[in-house]
């Protein structure tokens, strides 16, 4: 089985290229200070003038205020905006009204009623539902934390909005992930890098190939 990808934790030349050359689908700039995949309004908007309009750009965010969402925007040519805090559904509709973009709503998932409560809420508000694990106790990012959840709590699923499976993916789970669940779409940052914030290009390749079944 085939999917779409999005490479998530751009912040650099070198992982731009890898991830537009082996295939990638979306790139993800993170626009929160505490990642370690930051990336300033500066960086994006060099990256931003190499990525082809085929190819979705997409901006993470924690909870940011519409200053912040608008001063992204415009350095990253954003196409979409992935909000991966505690966002409300009202929240979700406000950004997609106020600013005329998709949106991405970040669900972190470890039960089938983690989904359900999530569907309910956000299905057919957000352009895009992004399932991921729910984050480790010990940790300060609410994504990016390379671990999974059990992918058969999505087999047979089906759902308004387009969605996206993360958490804890790498070139060796991610057919697996795909077929399991049957996600359109796949997004990966963890499982793809050498060290923390530093993505691997021959690491992004195999991801690529593997998930789009080459
Ligand atoms: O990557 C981060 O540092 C990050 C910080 C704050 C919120 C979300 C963050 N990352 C989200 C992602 O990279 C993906 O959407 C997803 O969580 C997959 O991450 P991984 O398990 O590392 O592949």
């Amino acid at each position: 089985m085939s999917c779409l990808v999005k490479i998530c934790g751009i912040n650099s030349e070198d992982a731009a290229i890898a991830a537009m050359s082996a295939g990638a689908d979306a790139l993800g700039y993170v626009f929160f200070p505490p990642s370690p995949r930051h990336i300033s309004l500066n960086g994006a908007a060099t990256l931003t003038e190499r990525v082809p309009d085929s190819i979705l750009k997409v901006g993470l965010f924690v909870e940011a205020g519409d200053a912040a969402l608008e001063n992204a925007i415009r350095a990253g040519h954003l196409d979409v905006l992935q909000l991966h805090g505690k966002e409300s559904p009202e929240r979700v509709a406000e950004v997609k009204e106020k600013f005329g973009l998709r949106v991405m709503k970040a669900i972190s998932i470890s039960t089938a009623a983690d989904i359900d409560s999530a569907a309910s809420k956000y299905d057919g508000v957000a352009d895009f539902l992004l399932f991921d694990a729910k984050p480790p106790k010990n940790s300060n990012l609410p994504g990016g934390n390379a671990v999974s959840f059990d992918w058969t709590l999505l087999t047979g699923r089906s759902f308004t909005s387009n969605w996206m499976l993360a958490g804890g993916l790498d070139p060796d789970n991610v057919a697996d992930a795909v077929r399991i669940s049957g996600a359109p779409w796949v997004d990966v940052s963890s499982g793809v890098e050498k060290t923390k914030g530093v993505k691997d290009a021959r690491k992004i390749a195999d991801f690529i190939h593997a998930a789009k079944g080459y």
